[in-house]
């Protein structure tokens, strides 16, 4: 390995990609980053779409400064153990697995190696994601450095202890999911109520992108931005009144949690 920035990225599925194309939008080079894939068709597919070399897990390890493990949780052993032997303490190690802890990969890799652990999300593919990023035992202040710098190509990055990335993982790593099926309920409203699909569609994605600029740079409490919204003996009064009966903030409660726990539950699988 010599220091020559390389970032490679190992496990190009969904945010893999997601992570190689904010980084080339950002301004690195395609000679500065490696991609390894397990499927044949899709290595090759991004190796034409951003001209990409893609290689062996081994020889990005071997090759590479930062080694960006992508994988699905259930998969990161298998990668661990390939890595392994080309692994050098002086590289730095960011995953992005859920559920997967530093403790956990310091384990099966070299002895003092740096692990910085990750929760993304996927609006980073239009450079608005939420990153979280923990230190792992042999880490520094240039390691979170680096691993900000890779996470900065596609939106925002705060640091939290690495206690916390369960609850992360169940607000911001799913939490899309939560806004889209929301989104896909509303959508669904409209069409019952006989407005065009693509009117219900239009109406509800600049509600969510409006609300969601609201939130932020006013700053407010959502409860004062909902109460403005209601009048009264209003609309947004009897709305509201059936959300409660059908107990949808508990609902949200316990989907969180759930997510949590199996955060929680993939470390141990
Ligand atoms: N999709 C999401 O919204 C988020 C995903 N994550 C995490 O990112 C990781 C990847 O998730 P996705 O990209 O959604 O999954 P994915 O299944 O789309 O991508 C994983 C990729 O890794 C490849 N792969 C598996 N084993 C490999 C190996 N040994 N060598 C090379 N390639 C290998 C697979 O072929 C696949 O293309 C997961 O650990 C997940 O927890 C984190 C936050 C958000
Ligand atoms: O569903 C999952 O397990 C991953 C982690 C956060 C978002 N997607």
């Amino acid at each position: 390995m010599t220091s020559n920035g390389q970032v490679a990225i190992l496990g190009a599925g969904v945010m893999g990609e997601t992570l190689l194309s904010g980084l080339l939008r950002a301004g690195r080079r395609p000679e500065e980053l490696l991609i390894t894939e397990r499927r044949e068709e899709r290595a090759v597919e991004l190796r034409e779409r951003y001209g990409v070399d893609v290689v062996t897990n081994v020889d990005a390890a071997a090759k590479a400064e930062t080694l960006v493990l992508v994988v699905k949780p259930q998969d990161m052993p298998e990668l661990l153990a390939e890595i392994a032997p080309a692994v050098q303490p002086s590289q730095t190690i960011v995953s992005l697995a859920a559920g997967i802890t530093t403790g956990f990969i310091e384990s099966r890799l070299p002895a003092g190696v740096a692990v910085v652990r990750v929760m993304p999300n996927t609006p980073a593919l239009v450079d608005e994601g939420m990153a979280a990023i923990s230190r792992g035992a042999h880490c520094d202040e240039s390691h979170l450095v680096l691993a900000e710098g890779l996470l900065a190509a596609t939106g925002r990055v705060i640091r939290v202890p690495e206690k916390q990335q369960d609850a992360v993982t169940a607000i911001s790593g799913s939490g899309p999911a939560y806004i889209f099926f929301v989104v896909e309920s509303m959508i669904e409203a409209g069409v019952h109520m006989g407005l065009p699909r693509s009117t219900a569609t239009d109406l509800v994605v600049q509600t969510l992108f409006g609300s969601a600029k609201l939130l932020r740079e006013t700053g407010e409490h959502p409860t004062v931005l909902r109460e403005r919204v209601t009048s009264p003996g209003g609309t947004t009064a009897a709305a509201v009144r059936e959300l409660e009966d059908h107990k949808v903030r508990a609902a949200f409660l316990s989907a969180i949690e759930a997510a949590r726990n199996r955060s929680r539950a993939l470390a141990a699988e």
